[in-house]
């Protein structure tokens, strides 16, 4: 895991460094200017660079870094989108004030000064101080920029997307960006994540003492070795309630999963047919009829008092049958923990039934968490991580929000996933999730643990099929089979 930073919290850090630390403002922009210096010298020999600077300190890194490219061999020429500028971006611009390397982009300068070839491209035209969305000559400089055939390196983020949401029309696209002390949920967030290409995180200065952080990158996970002298008792008994008539895959892909992620005992809870389909196809689990519907479960609660689990996993495949309500509404309301996902999110939002017991994680995707909180998806998908946190927090959940950067948030805290492949968009997917996450609250993991673990896991079983078989081949099975390899 490593913290991200809002561009608020990444501007009160370095007010911190500043003014606690005493560490002087242009000593950190040397920093940051020397990181972006050592990727282009990591990749290129002493070649043409074009430098774009705006009219903050995030041009005052490009100055910086204009400087430390000459002292290096590198032929450097700067596009200045503004020659007024803050005092230690003016002071590195100051260095190249009598030379002819500096251009004042202007829209009769736009052409001739990229026209230009290069190999590089130091993007420096808007940081973390964006404050409204590029247009005009700005919006005309970041289209030059993504036009011309040079790699591009962005100073911090690329030119044009919020570091908060990665929200961003109008942005430049590189192919590498260089973020200073933490990476920004801008970054990891589409269509940020799409704009960054591969993103290095420099610390430029310590790390002591600083503000505390509460968004997290789960970028590593893994579940501690097994050890010798334990038997099945010892990883929890998991009950899965999923399948109806039609539906049987939904519970059998949520017991596999469980399975591959290392539940003791796994038992799903289901109709009589879909029992019968359990039976004939998955050897490690057992399968219980529940509620005397051979079609689906219409059970009382009364089940969950004999079924002795550590953990709850219910959803998956369930239809939308009103007699199914009352088995979830008490799973819900229980204080085991639990997961709830697809058609059991779908029934419980329909019928208003949004109190949870304390231990829950919902996995709805964007649609679903529109139905559970009201919220439409325009505002879900501009600002899912303040929409997540806030329904998190009134309902007492982790709320695991699905999507190619999937969100886990309890209210206080939140990380970011952005494990996975396309591939993996596809029915199936979040069946295995559940299953996964049910196996490891089951063992005993919290509940924003086993969320987020849960989403790691599967995300990296996907990249690993995606890798093996393609874009368009990998299917739920092959998550499961690709867990932990
Ligand atoms: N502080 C430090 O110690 C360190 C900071 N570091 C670096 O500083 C960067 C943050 O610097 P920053 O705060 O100066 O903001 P920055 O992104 O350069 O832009 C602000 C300017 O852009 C303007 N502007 C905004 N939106 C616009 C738009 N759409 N179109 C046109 N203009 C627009 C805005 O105008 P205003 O909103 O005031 O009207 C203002 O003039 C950070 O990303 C990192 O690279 C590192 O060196 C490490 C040490
Ligand atoms: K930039």
């Amino acid at each position: 895991m490593q913290f991200l930073a809002t561009p608020a919290q990444a501007a009160q850090i370095d007010r911190y460094m500043i003014e606690t630390l005493e560490i002087p403002g242009l000593l950190l922009m040397e920093q940051a200017a020397t990181a972006i210096f050592h990727e282009i010298a990591a990749l290129f020999p002493p070649c043409r660079v074009l430098l774009v600077a705006g009219s903050g300190n995030n041009g005052g890194d490009a100055w910086a870094a204009a400087r430390i490219l000459l002292t290096h061999g590198y032929d450097v020429a700067i596009g200045a989108a503004s020659l007024t500028l803050p005092p230690d971006a003016d002071a590195n611009m100051r260095y190249f004030s009598h030379t002819s390397r500096i251009t004042l982009l202007t829209p009769d300068t736009l052409d001739s000064f990229f026209s230009r070839d290069a190999a590089v491209i130091v993007d420096g035209l808007l940081g973390t101080g964006l404050s409204r969305p590029a247009s005009g000559l700005y919006g005309e400089i970041i289209r030059r920029i993504n036009a011309h055939p040079a790699k591009v390196v962005s100073v911090d983020i690329p030119s044009g997307i919020s570091g908060e949401t990665g929200a961003g029309q109008t942005a430049v696209t590189a192919d590498i960006t260089v973020t200073f002390q933490y990476a920004k949920p801008g970054h990891l967030l589409f269509p940020g994540r799409s704009h960054t290409g591969r993103l290095v995180v420099a610390k430029i200065g310590p790390e002591a003492g600083r503000p505390p952080l509460h968004l997290q990158w789960a970028d590593t996970f893994s579940l501690p070795p097994r050890a010798a002298d334990t038997n099945k008792g010892t990883y929890g008994r998991l009950a899965i309630f999923a399948g109806s008539r039609g539906m049987a895959g939904a519970a059998a892909l949520a017991a596999r999963g469980a399975l591959a992620a290392g539940a003791g005992l796994t038992t799903v809870y289901t109709c009589e047919y879909v029992q019968d389909v359990l039976q004939h196809t998955l050897s490690s689990v057992t399968a219980q009829a529940i509620g005397g519907n051979p079609a689906y479960i219409a059970a009382e609660g009364s089940v969950l008092e004999n079924c002795q689990a550590r953990a709850y996993a219910a959803g998956p495949g369930l239809g939308q049958h009103a007699e199914t309500l009352p088995l979830l509404r008490s799973i819900a309301q229980s204080s085991l923990p639990k997961v709830l996902d697809a058609d059991g999110l779908n029934l419980l939002a329909a019928d208003g039934s949004l109190s949870f017991g304390a231990n829950t994680v919902l996995t709805p995707h964007p649609k679903e968490f529109s139905r559970l909180s009201g919220c439409s998806m325009e505002d879900i998908l501009s600002s899912p991580l303040d929409t997540a946190g806030a329904f998190a927090k009134q309902h007492g959940v982790v709320l695991l929000l699905k999507g190619a950067t999937t969100i886990v948030s309890d209210g206080a805290k939140a990380c970011l996933v952005t494990a996975g492949a396309p591939s993996m968009a596809k029915g199936g997917s979040g069946d295995v999730l559940t299953g996964v996450i049910g196996a490891l609250l089951a063992q005993g993991l919290s509940p924003f643990m086993a969320a987020y673990g849960g989403a790691y896991l599967c995300g990296k079983a996907g990249e690993t099929a995606a890798a093996r078989k393609g874009d368009y081949a990998p299917t739920a099975e092959d998550t499961v089979y690709f867990l932990g390899r």
